[in-house]
């Protein structure tokens, strides 16, 4: 390299940031530069973002390499690795490392990343107490979790959880302890928290909210965390995780403006001309950034400048971000604290796990908190970031894509939009052109092909709905099969895949199906253990044992979790017909345990709100009547309306009718919850036509609807066919129930069902009465081996004690 013109340019920090920028450099300027690189780690080039994935067991060390020694040779790039650089001389022109070698620069560019913050309790420089920032420390976690059994993450923040969850991977057992009363609370608001927090501790982890940390005690190596109010937690590792600050030393002792971070302007440049800083230590407009997307956006613009490319400067970043926690679907984007002047429009499905909340100001989107379904995450990020307006279309953007198509067709055609060089994948910095060249050139026809040939969606996954629109959009037709994806992450198999591979090879529990076909996460995650639970119930109903902690929690509690953390009771009240003594019994129970709302649901039935947990079962007790099942996948009601018996109008009995469908279902599994109605005319009182299964009764006989919703998507049923007797509407109604079960996916309404199944073949498979003989065997097969629950817990005192309140919090004992 001697004896060339090229300007010498010197890296500091061999991080993401910096060597992201020269990456780009040798693209826009290849013969400009001789590079010298220093990096304090002794390591090439890696992804610190899937560190976590490293501890979590989805990827090993090697894979995260980005840059591998190779790279730098072939690049002629000088690279110093294990070398931190102590010295700025800024006069002369030239650094020098802490093990002695010194090299001049024309231009110098400074990432050094940040540091960790270390809480400065007593005891904090004890053996066993460690931050989670690079491999070192990924090492420390592996080798801790061979020897010892607890591990306390302070900061429930999103590195807190990600470290967290490592760790539970590892086999230790993980209390988070944070200092605020919900988790993430820079991300997510209380509703979304609370909702991670519930899926995290099925998860195993356990939290301490709240708390104050006040010392670590041990003598050489930790023993045990204390709080400020006097309580301490056991544990043999401590991992700090309660932010970072930018690496500013360097930079301040060499005489560089300094505030949070190294100050720079548009272009990148500090206050010494020639000398640069980009990434996590650098302060643009007076923020310094923590995420990679934004510091790529950085590096993008320092080559820019350096390779004497035309450029505006770097503007500042929207960011957003994405809990990487394999099973819990969390993502945050802008203003979601909503700002004076904002409003926001929040849906919340308690069932199902889901949370969305959007927020608006002067008609633009500005933030946005997904929980449970991201998938429009990135869809909404973009709109966030290009500021369009969205005046009319809230709900849309609320609800997700598939109302109408609206949101779908425009997110493609903002895709067609993008410049080649715009970043889909934030966290791999992959371009659209990268993707573009992954399936036009190199034949990627599926996102998991992508992700192998780019590490597009790779890390967070939250860009992978754009990643399925690019491979749309440029592999048209031929993608149609291949974008056909797994049922979760963890799988590339799809339910009818793996329904038929548990018969064929007649699997018996979750364990053995995940581990026989090959599953990519071995403990699942939120939506493949439940949809397990559920195939292997429906396929082997009388020798499989449902795993509990394979259900959400309503399912686990037989109650619905309110948002204040109480409980609602729903007693079962067949056809919603009820008695005096009845209603006096509920009274009685409903005034002494204070519940504070009786009310009448929209099935007939009535809903005993706020009890606390513990309450739950001596109030099943003293009821002594069955659950209602108002909380799971199963038969909820069925709604009747007066019928003959009383009503003028009606033609046939209509209570009677529901009362028989109720007795025979209740306690039935379904892929998703599933209501009936029967009405006694055509007058339709009981609503019988947006429910899954409608009986609507005509002159001399019934009509059967079916794949009715009246919920967010309201559909209106279709008729299945017409019946003349009772004993015809149970067989029917028994037969259609059974089908959806076998055939549906796990999550799937039978209006979704229907909608893709189409109702001829449902038609076809019931029209022969053998065939519907031999569904209403396996449906009271089925029902046969059901018992009622509240009665079960009341009777069981191991069930009982999963009621007591949780004691996590040893009192001090010295
Ligand atoms: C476990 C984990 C998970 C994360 N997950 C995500 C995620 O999902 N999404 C996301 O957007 N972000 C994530 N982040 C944050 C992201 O990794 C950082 O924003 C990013 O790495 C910052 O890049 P940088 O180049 O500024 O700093 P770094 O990548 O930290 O690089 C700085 C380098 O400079 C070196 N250095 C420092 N001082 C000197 C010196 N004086 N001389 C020589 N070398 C020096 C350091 O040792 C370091 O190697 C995560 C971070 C962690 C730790
Ligand atoms: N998925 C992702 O995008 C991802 C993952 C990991 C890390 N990161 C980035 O890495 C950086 C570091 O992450 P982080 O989570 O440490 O930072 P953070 O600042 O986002 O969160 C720190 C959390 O610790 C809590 N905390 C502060 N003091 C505490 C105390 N004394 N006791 C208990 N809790 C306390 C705070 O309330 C906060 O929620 C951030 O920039 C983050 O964005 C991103
Ligand atoms: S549906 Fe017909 S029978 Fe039933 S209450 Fe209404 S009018 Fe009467
Ligand atoms: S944006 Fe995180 S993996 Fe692509």
């Amino acid at each position: 390299m001697e004896g060339t013109n090229k300007k010498k340019l010197v890296l500091v920090g061999n991080g993401m940031a910096g060597v992201r920028a020269i990456e780009h450099l040798l693209k826009l300027a290849p013969e400009a530069y001789e590079i010298t690189i220093f990096g304090a780690e002794p390591h090439p080039n890696y992804n610190r973002i899937m560190l976590s994935s490293v501890l979590a067991g989805g990827a090993d060390l090697q894979e995260i390499v980005i840059n591998d020694w190779d790279w730098y040779k072939d690049n002629n790039i000088q690279l110093f690795a294990g070398h931190r650089v102590t010295q700025i001389d800024s006069i002369h022109k030239r650094v020098v490392s802490d093990q002695g070698i010194t090299v001049s620069y024309d231009v110098l560019i400074l990432a050094m990343g940040s540091n960790p913050f270390m809480l400065p309790l007593p005891g904090a420089d004890k053996e066993g107490v460690i931050a989670f920032r690079d491999i070192k420390d990924c090492e420390i976690m592996m080798d801790s979790s061979r020897k010892y059994k607890k591990a306390v993450v302070i900061g429930g923040g999103l590195l807190g959880l990600e470290a967290a969850r490592g760790l539970l991977h590892l086999g230790m057992d993980v209390s988070v302890v944070h200092i605020n009363p919900y988790l993430m609370e820079r991300q997510l608001d209380e509703t979304a928290a609370k909702m991670l927090q519930a899926e995290l501790e099925q998860q195993g982890m356990k939290f301490l909210l709240a708390k104050n940390s006040d010392s670590i005690v041990g003598r050489k190596r930790v023993t045990a965390l204390r709080f400020t109010d006097g309580s301490k937690i056991d544990a043999d590792l401590v991992v700090m995780a309660v932010g970072i600050r930018p690496n500013v030393e360097l930079a301040k002792s060499s005489g560089i403006e300094i505030n949070r971070g190294i100050v720079v302007n548009d272009w990148l440049e500090t206050s010494i001309p020639g000398i640069y800083a980009i990434g996590e230590c650098a302060e643009h407009r007076g923020i310094a950034y923590g995420l990679v997307a934004p510091l790529y956006e950085q590096g993008a613009v320092l080559a820019k400048k350096l390779g004497g490319v035309e450029t505006v400067g770097y503007a500042g970043s929207v960011t957003s971000t994405k809990l990487k926690v394999s099973g819990v679907d969390v993502f945050s984007a802008g203003r979601y604290e909503e700002p004076v002047g904002s409003r926001s429009l929040r849906y919340q499905d308690e069932v199902d796990g889901v949370y969305k909340k959007i927020v608006l100001q002067n008609d633009k989107l500005i933030g946005a908190v997904l929980f449970g379904d991201t998938h429009d995450g990135a869809k909404l990020f973009s709109m966030i970031k290009n500021g369009e307006i969205v005046a009319g279309r809230e709900k849309e953007l609320l609800l997700g894509g598939s109302i109408g198509g609206g949101a779908a067709a425009s997110s493609d055609s903002r895709l067609k939009d993008m410049t080649e060089d715009e970043i889909i994948c934030g966290c791999n910095g992959v371009s659209k052109g990268t993707i573009a060249d992954a399936v036009i050139a190199k034949g990627c026809r599926s996102v998991g092909e992508i992700k192998s040939c780019t590490k597009a969606s790779a890390s967070c996954g939250g860009c992978k709905p754009l990643v399925e629109g690019l491979l749309r959009m440029y592999a048209g037709d031929e993608a149609g099969e291949q974008v056909k994806e797994g049922i979760c992450g963890c799988t590339s198999l799809t339910r009818d895949e793996i329904v038929a591979e548990i018969k064929r090879m007649e699997m018996m529990t979750i364990k053995e199906v995940m581990h026989v076909l090959d599953w990519r996460n071995p403990e699942g995650c939120a939506k493949c253990r439940p949809s397990l639970n559920y195939y292997l119930g429906m396929l082997w109903p009388e020798a499989y044992a449902d795993e509990k902690e394979s259900r959400f929690t309503n399912e686990r509690y037989h109650a619905n979790i309110q948002k204040d953390g109480t409980y609602s009771v729903v007693p079962r009240i067949y056809g919603g017909v009820t008695s005096p003594s009845e209603l006096k019994k509920i009274a009685e129970v409903a005034e002494k345990y204070d519940v504070p709302m009786v009310k009448f649901t929209g099935g007939q039935r009535l809903d005993l709100l706020g009890v606390k947990k513990e309450d739950l079962p001596r109030m099943w007790e003293e009821l002594d009547m069955p659950s209602g099942h108002a909380y799971g996948k199963t038969l909820r009601t069925v709604k009747t309306c007066v019928g003959s018996t009383f009503c003028r109008f009606g033609t046939q009995d209509s209570i009677a009718m529901g009362i028989r469908l109720e007795k025979e279902l209740e306690r039935l599994n379904t892929p998703a919850k599933v209501k009936l109605a029967v009405s006694g005319c055509p007058r339709n009182c009981a609503e019988a036509t947006i429910k899954d299964f409608g009986v609507v009764a005509i002159d001399g006989g019934w009509e059967l609807h079916v794949g009715g919703n009246g919920g967010v998507h309201v559909r209106a049923t279709e008729l299945l066919c017409v019946v003349k007797t009772e004993d015809e509407v149970s067989e029917w109604a028994g037969a259609f129930l059974q089908y959806y079960r076998e055939n549906a996916q796990w999550n799937e309404r039978t209006s979704n069902w229907i909608e893709r199944v189409g109702l001829e073949s449902v038609k076809r498979a019931l029209e022969k009465p053998e065939e519907r003989a031999v569904l209403s065997e396996r449906i009271k097969k089925a029902l046969s081996m059901t018992t009622d629950p509240w009665k079960q817990i009341v009777n069981e005192d191991s069930l009982r004690k999963n009621f007591e309140p949780l004691k996590q919090v040893q009192p001090i004992i010295d």
